[in-house]
């Protein structure tokens, strides 16, 4: 086993790395499932309209897919389809045998009511998991007071993928997240809801903090860990942070920064130079969860198709 280096760099926990450790796994699974059953997952992705930023992930997605074994299928629409399209090729792709997962790329242009088009896609086939009825079976599961374990791996419905890679990160860095206490900063039903329940679900005491919220800082520096999802750049600061916790930057913003040859660069919402000083253990922007966000949905593709196979989901 390799030593850990005592570099400045050794309290940084590396997605990028973590990512690919799990899309091997993925990978070995997906022939596996070849080997024993003839069926490759397949996964559909909608893509609407030409924004740069949409069309880079969704080229990540698919080259992604490519190198575990995954079938991708890809859709592209102009920005001014209308919403009944969208929902009629929702309705095919469910439909379709070959298909196990749909993904479509958010944002949608103004025009289109992105959840009414989420809503359309059949609860077994979200594998980005923001159909209602997925993020209340996250909610709807009690494994409290019973034998079986509460598992990503094998759960019987889609959890949302940048939540499952909060978790994985969390935890395949070293850290027991049974009986923590943690902290979430934000509450969308895309990240901060569902990493509030999956932290509850993996036993820990969670408190989410949000725009209403008194007094952020001094909650926030309870937490043995700490899930920054607010969308604004590097708001929480070093005496946000307990000495020795573990800090999970979900933040994606872009600041302008005349220095870089594109004019501007990505932060996380965390202030990640002065809190790496303070945590534990801490994730950096990119290279933190952006890759897991990935490696999530490979997995509940996967995972869909198996399910497909044994008959149902589960519940
Ligand atoms: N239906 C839907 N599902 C999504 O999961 C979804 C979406 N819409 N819309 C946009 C966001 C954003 N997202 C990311 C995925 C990977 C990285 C990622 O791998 N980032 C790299 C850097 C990539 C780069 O070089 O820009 C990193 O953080 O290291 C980031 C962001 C998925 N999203
Ligand atoms: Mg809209």
């Amino acid at each position: 086993m390799a030593t850990p280096s005592s570099s400045s760099a050794d309290n940084i926990i590396d997605g990028k790395a973590i990512a690919e450790t799990i899309r091997g796994e993925i990978k070995e699974e997906c022939a596996a499932l070849l080997q024993s059953s003839g069926v490759t997952p397949g996964l559909a992705v909608v893509l609407v309209g030409n924004r740069t930023d949409s069309a880079t992930y969704v080229r990540m997605k698919i080259k992604a897919c490519e190198e575990v074994g995954i079938h991708s299928f890809k859709f592209d629409f102009p920005s001014d389809v209308t919403e009944a399209d969208l929902i009629a090729k929702v309705a095919e792709l469910n439909a379709d045998p070959a298909v196990h997962g749909i993904l479509v790329q958010l944002p949608l242009p103004g025009h289109i009511h992105e959840q009414k088009v989420l809503d359309t896609i059949l609860p077994d086939k979200d594998v980005d998991g923001l159909h209602p009825l997925n993020l209340a079976q996250l909610a709807h599961t009690n494994t409290h007071g019973s034998s079986r374990k509460f598992d990503l791996k094998t759960l019987p419905y889609h959890a949302a993928c940048t939540p499952q890679g909060c978790i994985e990160l969390i935890e395949r860095s070293g850290t027991v997240i049974e009986g923590k206490e943690a902290v979430v900063i934000g509450r969308s039903n895309i990240v901060g809801i569902p990493v509030f329940l999956l932290l509850m679900q993996k036993n820990a005491t969670v408190t989410v903090i949000h725009s209403r919220t008194k007094d952020a800082s001094a909650v926030c520096k309870r937490a043995d860990i700490v899930v920054a999802a607010v969308g604004r750049a590097e708001m929480v600061k070093p005496d946000w942070i307990k000495p020795g916790a573990v800090v999970i930057d979900v933040g994606i913003n872009s600041v302008d920064d005349p220095t870089s040859k594109k004019g501007y660069r990505l932060v996380g919402d965390v202030d990640f130079a002065g809190c790496k000083a303070v945590a534990g253990k801490i994730t950096p922007v990119p290279g933190g969860v952006g890759p897991m966000t990935i490696a999530m949905l490979l997995r509940n593709t996967l995972q869909g198709a198996k399910r497909g196979l044994s008959g149902g989901n589960g519940n």
